[in-house]
């Protein structure tokens, strides 16, 4: 019933199509009943001068073409008259599939888009625990079992059913004996199809699923490959995919071996069927209880319906598989998102944020963050200090709305931020995130990506602060160089500045660096602040760091433990407490007394005051 109502809901907008090649279908199985009863009329009526009482329709048909004398003389006619049937029969074939094809096309479209579109929509939740694996067969293939169930299998079960009911009862009209004796193992044929597609069902889904692991060992594989090659696991690696080969191997080697032997015993039960025909309709020919242009008809007819009867299990194991795969679609579909949020109020964004009391969790009873509360005022910029953990991210997830607070307030300007439209309070923050992704596409559209409308002095002018202008120009492409998957072609380093001058361009009242600056060495690190202090005060600054030089010269600076704002002030103010910030500081500093260099760090310590 479920999947009865989901073929309704998909075929929305094309059930036209769908009855046009329904239409075509029913066209092109009557059509080919015609063969076989012109095949009898010349045998009985123009060979054998019998008379010919089949159907008055069809005698009319057959007798506008002439009389039996004309006919007899011109025995050819009815050779073309077959032809031009079977060219008929064709050319509703070729409507059907036209029409039914374009449907489903257009169901699969659909479909993709729909889910395309929710996926960009779900609530960060949904991604931290899906798996992208999973998600992607989900949109591609359940989309095509989808697609071949409306192209293919659904209309074969609407033509084996109207065949059946066609030929019975075109067969029965002619003799209940030989209709009798052509029926008698249809129904073995049709149960032990039944049967036998509904138990290989398993062995088609260890299969697909043993298809998946294979490819999915694989992919892992080339993601990770150079933590393979460093920890040198090849062998170890090989070994792993050549058990899941075997195991597919042995799974579709098995999977062959039954449906071969289905197809012999099933081929086996035809042969017998299509002998009783042969042997009791040639048996009623001599009695002269039919004729012999009947036993011709019979023996046709009996071969269209064995094929389709035959196919019938595969057809509706099929149609439940494809069932399965309309739910795990429609479990996509039926999930909660952004997009089901009425919009917010766009306020102008000033820059000024304010953390009042705020309690965050994202597992119930596990408490993220504890009790914040911050002021941040327009163009200042605020370091965030903590430990991995802390809740530094977390505190930007709220900014940001890729969580929602549900205790204390969060204002930005004067507006509370859960009353601000999700998209707006995000166009308005640059974020240049912890783990910076570049897109498969030229740099140049990478960065066109934070604001299309950008002109390429101020791209320039960007990657110059982001100090990545000189490396993207050593390029031979330069700046149209195209990036590989996830930009492997860029050091971490570079795809941090890349990211960095990305967030630059869409030139927002809000400027947050989630831990960005942490793979540049602090010589590129300290020229990036410096061009970024040129900048300071055109946006509220919020960073997040370790390296103590990067946080230092920051109007506020902020310590984070375990959740909970554990101190706050400049520099100076920090460096004169006893408490987490001084202790850092002096272990980086012993750390460069260690090093005993003469380096950047030491230049970083003298002008931590102006070097953000
Ligand atoms: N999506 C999530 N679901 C459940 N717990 C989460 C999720 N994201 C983070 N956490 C947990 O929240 C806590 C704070 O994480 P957060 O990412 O804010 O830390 P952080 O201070 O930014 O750390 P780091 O410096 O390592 O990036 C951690 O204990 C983490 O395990």
């Amino acid at each position: 019933m479920k999947g009865i109502k989901l073929i309704y809901k998909y075929t929305k907008g094309n059930r036209k199509l769908y009855i046009l090649s329904i239409i075509a279908v029913i066209m092109a199985t009557v059509v080919s009943f015609l063969s076989p009863v012109i095949i009898k009329f010349t045998i009985d009526y123009i060979i054998g001068d019998q008379s010919f009482e089949i159907n008055n329709v069809i005698n009319k048909f057959i007798g506008f073409f002439g009389d039996r004398d004309f006919l007899s003389k011109k025995i050819w006619i009815m050779g073309i008259i077959i032809i031009v049937i079977a060219v008929a029969e064709g050319g509703f074939n070729y409507l059907k599939g036209k029409w039914s094809a374009m449907a489903s096309e257009n169901i699969a479209k659909n479909l993709r888009e729909k889910l395309y579109e929710k996926l960009q929509y779900m609530y960060f939740d949904y991604y931290t625990n899906a798996k992208t694996g999973d998600l992607v067969q989900r949109c591609t293939s359940d989309v095509e079992t989808v697609k071949t169930f409306f192209s293919m299998q659904l209309v074969e079960v609407g033509r084996t059913i109207f065949l059946v009911v066609v030929a019975l009862s075109f067969m029965l009209s002619l003799s209940i004996k030989m209709t009798l004796a052509a029926m008698v193992l249809i129904p073995a044929i049709l149960i032990f199809s039944l049967y036998f597609h509904m138990k290989i069902q398993k062995v088609f889904l260890e299969t697909d699923e043993a298809e998946g692991e294979m490819s999915a060992g694989l992919q892992e594989n080339l993601t990770g490959v150079r933590v393979v090659r460093a920890f040198a696991r090849e062998k170890y690696e090989m070994e792993r995919f050549d058990e899941k080969n075997l195991n597919f191997r042995d799974l579709v080697y098995k999977l062959l071996k039954t449906i071969a032997i289905f197809e012999s015993r099933v081929d086996f039960l035809s042969i017998i069927q299509i002998g009783i025909v042969t042997v009791y309709g040639t048996y009623l020919t001599v009695k002269g209880e039919i004729s012999l242009g009947t036993l011709v008809l019979f023996l046709s007819y009996e071969r269209m319906l064995l094929w389709p009867i035959r196919m019938f299990g595969r057809i509706l194991a099929d149609m439940g598989k494809a069932f399965v795969s309309a739910e795990r679609i429609e479990e996509i579909l039926n999930e909660d998102s952004e997009q089901g949020e009425k919009d917010g109020i766009k306020p102008e964004i000033k820059g000024n944020i304010s953390f009042e009391n705020i309690f965050f969790e994202y597992i119930e009873g596990k408490e993220v963050l504890n009790n914040i509360s911050l002021n941040i005022k327009k163009g200042q910029t605020v370091a965030i200090l903590g430990a991995t953990g802390s809740g530094k991210t977390s505190l930007v997830n709220l900014l940001t709305k890729f969580y929602d607070y549900k205790s204390g307030s969060i204002k930005i300007d004067d507006t509370e931020l859960n009353k601000i439209d999700k998209r707006w309070i995000r166009e308005n923050i640059s974020i240049v995130l912890q783990e910076p992704f570049m897109f498969s596409k030229s740099i140049k559209d990478n960065l066109y990506l934070a604001n299309k409308h950008t002109s390429e002095y101020e791209i320039y002018d960007a990657a110059k602060i982001a100090t990545i202008h000189d490396v993207i120009n050593s390029f031979s492409e330069g700046y149209e160089t195209v990036l590989g998957e996830k930009g492997v072609n860029l050091s971490g380093g570079q795809k941090q500045r890349l990211s960095i001058a990305r967030a630059l361009l869409k030139k927002s009242p809000i400027l947050i660096f989630d831990d960005s600056l942490s793979a540049v060495d602090t010589e590129t690190d300290r020229e990036i602040r410096k061009a970024l202090n040129d900048r300071k005060h055109k946006a509220t600054t919020i960073i997040i760091a370790h390296r103590m030089t990067t946080i230092a010269g920051a109007d506020v600076i902020v310590v984070l433990d375990k959740g909970k704002i554990v101190q706050q002030g400049t520099h100076k103010e920090l460096i004169n407490q006893n408490g987490i910030y001084k202790r850092i500081w002096n272990i980086q500093n012993e750390l460069k007394d260690d090093i005993n260099e003469e380096s950047v760090f030491e230049e970083d310590v003298e002008n931590v005051e102006v070097s953000i």
